[in-house]
Order: structure tokens, then C-alpha cells, then sequence
């Protein structure tokens, strides 16, 4: 626990543990009031009692130290084009470019791990598949894959925090979009750079695609968010998942939540390691806009859009949207696949 109400910058902490209890029916509305104000402020929010243990995470990110420290040629026996469609495995610093311009970065691309047999593997489906693990940290695996399963339950049940949010039933979400989310997940390195260097970007201004996104990070900081207040830190606060609004749900909600820009320069002058998973609907889903029932007026909000009204204009499934964004961030996969 962290005992804070809100880091320096503004950014609420909230304690999601009800949200795993349907019975406490009291503090799972305070928690939905918590949840609509930060998401109709900033979108990003800190959390609590996500159920991911200080454990889990020590040895994933034990584990992830382990796999950075491996020679080039090492990471290179699981590069990411060695995972073909799935778009799994490992990029080195400048590999991925978020807003037109190679990142300060490296990282392993990760998600939800389907076996050949899987229908949608066999398919040949874009996304979907195994994960490539690096044969000399066998422990990343079980690190990677319990984190992912304990994160991911917390997605499940922050979606049920955002569904009475906006005044729909909890399993709103669950029912016609997350029953098979789309769950991503990657381990980035931020090297420590020198002191002098003009500190190029870590990952420059974005926003994130999906649903919601949890991350973890180390004790070194670097995270921005644009708030309505200008850009703020977004420092480490131990024990906490850091969340935030993806574009699937601003389009649901006409950007009566939005989905925030955010960006990371690493200064700390060590090197930095961040654990976003990323909780999204079914590559199949259609994402609409929710029903006006709920009481959120989904045109009123579209002109505080960040970017105009590009994720509310689009057609087709959430899948789609992916992967026209992800070709963007990797050119070269992206010829490969669409
Ligand atoms: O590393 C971080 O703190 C944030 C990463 C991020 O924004 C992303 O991967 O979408
Ligand atoms: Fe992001």
C-alpha cells in the first residue's frame, strides 16, 4: 500500500481491491467515483490492491535485468523477426519508432501465449502465437507468464471499476468485449544515457490503442503525462500499477474519457525498465459506442479529442485498428504482414 491519495503531480491512487468483490458493493462505487474523475481528468491513474504481488514483480524484473545484460547475439536468437506474424521477440534500441522516430529503447515484445494448435494460430491469424523466450534466462518465462496471468486479472477487474464508472452493469465490458481480450505485454530497457546527450525521447508522444493499460515500472522514473495542467511526472510510487485510458475506450465514451498523451526521457542517469500490458478488446471486436443508456452523451465530449476525431472515425474491428497502428511503429513487420 502506498498510503498516498495522489502523487506530486496530481495523479490519484486508488485502491481497486473491491473491485475483485462484488459483495462490497459500498466501496466499489466510491472506487467507480475515484475511477470517473481521474479518467475524465487526466485518464491516467495509479492503483492499489491490484493483486500483483511485490514478488511477482521483483522476479520479473530480476529476470528482465538477467535478459538485458545477454550479449547482442543473444537477444538476436529471439529478434523479433524471427516471430513472424505473432510479432514476438526482441528489438534493439531504435527499433521501434512510436511517433515517427527511432526510440531510446530496447525491448521484448510479449503477449498471451497460444500454442500451434490454438484455431487462431493455426489460422495464421496477425498477433497471435507463442512467445519467443531466450535459452540462456529459462526463468524469464514463468516470471513473464505469472506476472502477465496476475495482471491481467487486474484488467478484468479494473474494467469492472470503469463499466459502473460510466454507469453500466459490472461485466458490461466482460460481455461484448473482453471475454478473449487482447492482452500485449512488453519489458522495455531504457538505457542510462549521458549526462550531456540532448536525452533524445524513450519513447516519444503517444497514446495508447487499446482499452487500458497497466504498468509497472522501476524506481528510476521518466514518465510524463499530458494533463489538462501541462505535461507532469509520472514517478514511481512502490507497490502501484500506473493505468491508463487507451483509444478503444475514449472512442466508446465520444472522449468523454480520454485517452492521454503520454512519453518517456529517461534522466536518471541509470537504465530504466518499464512493464506495460496492455488490456484490450477481442481482435475481433467491433468496438462501438456505448449505449446511451448509460447516461454518458458520447458526441458531447468528441472535440476534447487530442488528435481531432481519428479513433472515432475509423471502421471495422479492434484488430484492424491494431494493426494499422503497429505497421506504423515497425515498418518492416508491418510489410511482412498486411
Ligand atoms: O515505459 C513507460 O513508462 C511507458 C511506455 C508506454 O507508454 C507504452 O509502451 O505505450
Ligand atoms: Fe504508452
Amino acid at each position: 500500500m502506498s498510503g498516498l491519495d495522489s502523487t506530486p503531480g496530481g495523479l490519484p491512487v486508488i485502491d481497486m481491491a473491491s473491485l475483485f468483490d462484488a459483495s462490497r458493493t459500498t466501496e466499489r462505487a466510491q472506487v467507480a467515483r475515484e475511477v470517473e474523475l481521474a479518467c475524465r481528468d487526466s485518464g491516467f491513474f495509479y492503483v492499489t490492491g491490484h493483486g500483483v504481488s511485490g514478488e511477482q514483480f521483483a522476479r520479473l524484473e530480476q529476470e528482465s535485468r538477467r535478459f538485458f545484460a545477454l550479449s547482442r547475439a543473444a537477444k538476436e536468437a529471439i529478434a523479433m523477426s524471427r516471430g513472424g506474424v505473432a510479432w514476438r521477440g526482441w528489438f534493439p534500441l531504435g527499433g521501434e519508432l512510436t511517433s515517427g522516430r527511432p526510440d531510446r529503447k530496447e525491448g521484448l515484445y510479449l503477449g498471451t501465449e497460444l500454442g500451434s494448435e490454438h484455431p487462431r494460430v493455426k489460422a495464421g491469424w496477425p498477433l497471435h502465437g507463442a512467445n519467443l523466450w531466450p535459452s540462456e534466462v529459462p526463468e524469464l518465462r514463468s516470471a513473464v507468464l505469472d506476472y502477465m496471468a496476475a495482471c491481467t486479472r487486474a484488467g478484468h477487474a479494473l474494467m469492472e471499476g470503469i463499466a459502473l464508472s460510466l454507469g453500466l452493469e459490472a461485466d458490461y465490458f466482460q460481455r461484448h468485449y473482453t471475454a478473449d481480450p487482447t492482452v500485449l505485454f512488453r519489458v522495455f530497457h531504457y538505457p542510462a544515457e549521458p549526462e550531456t546527450s540532448e536525452a533524445r525521447w524513450g519513447v516519444g508522444e503517444h497514446t495508447d490503442y487499446g482499452l487500458l493499460t497497466l504498468l509497472a515500472q522501476d524506481e528510476h522514473g521518466g514518465l510524463q503525462v499530458k494533463t489538462p495542467r501541462g505535461w507532469v511526472e509520472a514517478p514511481p510510487v512502490p507497490g502501484t500499477l500506473v493505468c491508463n485510458v487507451g483509444d478503444m475506450l475514449d472512442r466508446m465514451t465520444g472522449g468523454w474519457y480520454r485517452s492521454t498523451p503520454h512519453r518517456v526521457k529517461n534522466v536518471s542517469g541509470k537504465s530504466r525498465l518499464s512493464f506495460p500490458l496492455f488490456f484490450d478488446p477481442d481482435f475481433v471486436a467491433e468496438v462501438q459506442p456505448l449505449p446511451r443508456a448509460s447516461g454518458v452523451d458520447v458526441d458531447a465530449d468528441r472535440s476534447r479529442r487530442w488528435d481531432g476525431a481519428s479513433v472515432h472515425a475509423y471502421r471495422g474491428t479492434y484488430g484492424d485498428y491494431l494493426l494499422g497502428k503497429v505497421s506504423k511503429v515497425f515498418p518492416e513487420l508491418g510489410r511482412r504482414v498486411l
